[in-house]
């Protein structure tokens, strides 16, 4: 780096070029601001204007309120780098894009998401692309404190460049996550920029950026394709609240909000679910096998009587025999729709046949079809059976109306239904919670039930008309599963698009996160190795277009039912047109903590190879075995020693450990000091091995591990 002062009145070229530098991003400010206040004017206009209409005056307002938000952004670190290329070009790269309208739009200043800024991310002394300098500018605020230069183009150039990276892995951690525009390593950036529409899947071990690489690619799509993904958004699904509450950020920080977070629970709106199965049981239920039992309990709803089931009418009495209701089951299954749609088809079957009945009783002796009076009574005994109590009555439990819930819950809490769909395993008590592995179930029964429709007045009483038209007409060609579910949801996306662009005023993620049939643009799934096939069956129903960023790790997985390997998951949905890139190196944990997870990984997931860790600060994880009776103290102790040190801390336990949170509730997160407690006792759970190795990657500065029980062999210090 350059030299200091060195004498009355000779500044150093280095002090030079940071002058030079503090005036040129001083004057980006200055334009942000000038930006910023007619942007501001703009969208006082167009609040105020009457002159156009409502729906012109909404579009302008959005407009200019999208262009303010995107503005606000860059208030800090505004301009994070410049590159000089060969030709002498200099170009300034940061958070958005500015230009000199005086100037034929001249770029003062690159978005990180502009083609041209790509080199500032992927060139290399080996590697320049025509430049031959990068350079890191260093701000406070505002405030431009130093720069890293990185001369690019010899291979034995100078490395500087590392130290802005090393400086934002190394700092403290703060509420959430932070975004990393400023040193996206060029590994990372191939991943954000591909250009793969389908499925992409990124794994990597713990700390290799999975998470923030998909965010920003978000970024980077909604840069790159506005328009489409405005219309319908983006969703990212993360394994805990806590979670999403730690990467909500980050898109804000970039300027993006029309992104909806959830975890699996929240799927479906009006539930928002967190209690878990037993691992045998979260198993079965996220399994494709489940359909199977969810079409047999929806079929075993669907009822022959056991005896006749008798309808007095004023003149006659009639029955619904076993073989009546069979035919009109047959004819209700055969129409391919919903169980609840189909009620219609049963209802008319019946209807026919119970008016047919009754008119040829009445008119027995005296009547024949050719008599013109046939025809009214007909019409009369029509009108008094869709009127009648004990026919509705019949048809309810027949072919009932149902709620996926209600038939859920009706299933669950019943051993002869369970038994009759081959289930028993799922009996649970009346009133118990949803679970997470219930919410794809629930989902699927949307689809599979259909919407009750409680029939209006007039529909009700000509129920009956029209039987042999519905007989003879209605086929429905049942398309096979994947295409019923892709048409459909296409159809929904289209409906749904008219409707943001006429009507509803509430923002985007709003809108999305209210409509179980809003489709997304792109799906963002974070720890998807936790996902079960049922649970991929939801999230393809969200994203018709097949559009996903999948971030996740095999050796991190806890769930029974989650991914044993991508293509068990993906090949249904999109047969070999997967992409699949890995991320190497470990941007969090420390080496001196990486390699106790190492021994571990190598023990549990042998052939799996650890990432490797970018710095290493020379701190040893500490060890120290306590008596149980020592345990809350020296708990309390790191509490408090930590509470006077910069950053942030926890104390990971097995479950129910005080003042402890869970592996599973640390999942994604980070801390600069990690208490691991009782570490045997964490691996002797189901899938321990995997909870111990994401409780061990946590921290990015320090490790302690309490114990009362002996270390587990893996974590045993190596004797020297
Ligand atoms: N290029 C980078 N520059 C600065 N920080 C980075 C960079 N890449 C990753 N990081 C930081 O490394 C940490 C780990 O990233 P992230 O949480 O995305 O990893 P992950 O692979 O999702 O980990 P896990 O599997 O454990 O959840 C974060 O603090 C992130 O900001």
């Amino acid at each position: 780096m350059g030299e200091s002062i060195t004498g009355e009145g000779h500044v150093s070229e280095h002090d030079e070029e940071l002058r030079s530098e503090r005036a040129h991003v001083a004057g980006l400010y200055a334009r942000l601001d000038a930006e910023r206040a007619r942007a501001e004017t703009r969208y006082q206009r167009a609040l105020g204007d009457t002159a156009t209409s409502p729906m012109e005056r909404d579009v302008e307002v959005r407009a200019q309120a999208r262009e303010l938000q995107r503005l606000n952004v860059a208030d800090h670190g505004l301009c994070f780098g410049r590159l000089d290329a060969d030709d002498g070009e200099r170009r300034y790269i940061g958070r958005i894009g500015l230009f000199d309208e005086a100037d034929d739009h001249r770029p003062l200043l690159l978005d990180w998401r502009a083609p041209a800024a790509r080199p500032f991310y992927t060139a290399t002394a080996a590697h320049p692309e025509s430049m031959r300098r990068r350079r890191q500018l260093h701000s406070r605020g505002r405030e431009i404190t130093g720069f890293t230069d990185e001369v690019l183009g010899c291979p034995d150039g100078d490395t500087a460049g590392d130290a802005a990276l090393l400086a934002a892995v190394n700092a403290p951690r703060g509420e959430g996550m932070r975004d990393i525009v400023a040193t996206i390593q060029a590994e990372q950036d191939r991943i954000i920029r591909l250009d793969h529409p389908g499925v992409l899947v990124i794994e990597g071990g713990p700390g290799t950026g999975k998470t923030v690489v998909a965010l920003h690619r978000v970024a980077y799509l909604l840069y790159t394709q506005r328009e489409r993904m405005e219309r319908s958004g983006v969703l990212v699904v993360g394994p805990n609240p806590q979670f999403l509450n730690h990467i909500g950020r980050v898109l804000p920080s970039l300027g993006e909000s029309d992104v909806v977070f959830a975890t699996t629970g929240d799927l479906l709106p009006g539930l928002r679910v967190t209690a878990e199965d037993a691992p045998e049981i979260a198993e079965f239920k996220g399994s494709l096998t489940i359909l199977d039992v969810l079409r047999a309990a929806i079929a075993d709803r669907q009822r022959l009587p056991e005896q006749p089931w008798e309808i007095e009418l004023e003149d006659v009495s009639v029955r619904i025999d076993a073989a009546t209701a069979e035919w009109a089951r047959e004819e209700a299954r055969d129409s391919g729709l919903p169980h609840n749609e189909a009620r219609a088809v049963f209802v008319d079957v019946v209807g026919y046949v119970l008016t047919e009945r009754a008119t040829a009783r009445i008119g027995r002796g005296w009547l024949t079809r050719e008599d013109e009076a046939w025809g009214s009574i007909r019409e009369e005994v029509r009108a008094e059976l869709a009127e009648h109590r004990g026919l509705r009555e019949a048809i309810d439990a027949l072919w009932p109306e149902l709620t996926p819930q209600q038939l859920l819950a009706d299933l669950y809490t019943s051993p002869e239904r369970l038994r009759a769909v081959g289930a028993e395993a799922l009996l649970r008590d009346e009133g118990e919670a949803w679970t997470v592995s219930d919410v794809p179930l629930l989902d699927e029964l949307v689809d599979l039930l259909g919407e009750v429709k409680t029939p209006s007045a007039e529909e009700d009483s000509d129920y009956a008309a029209g039987v042999l038209e519905i007989l003879q007409v209605e086929r429905h060609d049942l398309m096979d599963d994947e295409d019923h579910l892709l048409a459909q949801d296409l159809l929904d996306a289209s409906d749904l698009a008219e409707r943001f662009v006429e009507h509803d005023t509430r923002d985007l993620a709003e809108r999305a996160a209210a409509d179980r049939d809003w489709t997304y643009r792109h799906v963002v799934v974070d720890e998807a190795q936790e996902l079960s096939e049922m649970d991929w069956r939801v999230l393809m129903r969200r994203c018709p277009s097949r559009s996903f960023t999948v971030v996740g790790d095999l050796a991190q997985r806890r769930s029974a039912a989650g991914a044993r390997t991508w293509a068990a998951m993906l090949d249904r949905y999109v047969p070999g047109r997967w992409a699949y890139r890995e991320l190497t190196v470990n941007y969090r944990t420390p080496a001196e903590i990486m390699e106790l997870a190492a021994g571990l990984l190598a023990e549990f997931a042998p052939g799996v190879a650890a990432p490797a860790s970018v710095r290493s600060t020379g701190v040893e994880p500490w060890f120290r075995q306590v008596d149980a009776s020592e345990m809350s103290c020296a708990v309390e102790e790191f509490t408090s020693e930590e509470s006077g040190c910069e950053g942030t801390s926890v104390v990971i336990g097995p479950p129910g450990t005080p003042g402890a949170v869970t592996p599973t509730d640390t999942k994604g997160l980070e801390f600069d000091a990690v208490l691991l407690v009782e570490p045997a006792e964490i691996l002797a759970t189901p899938r321990g091995a995997a909870d111990l190795y994401v409780a061990l990657t946590r921290a990015t500065q320090r490790l302690g591990i309490l114990h009362t029980t002996p270390l587990p062999d893996v974590l045993r210090p190596r004797e020297e």
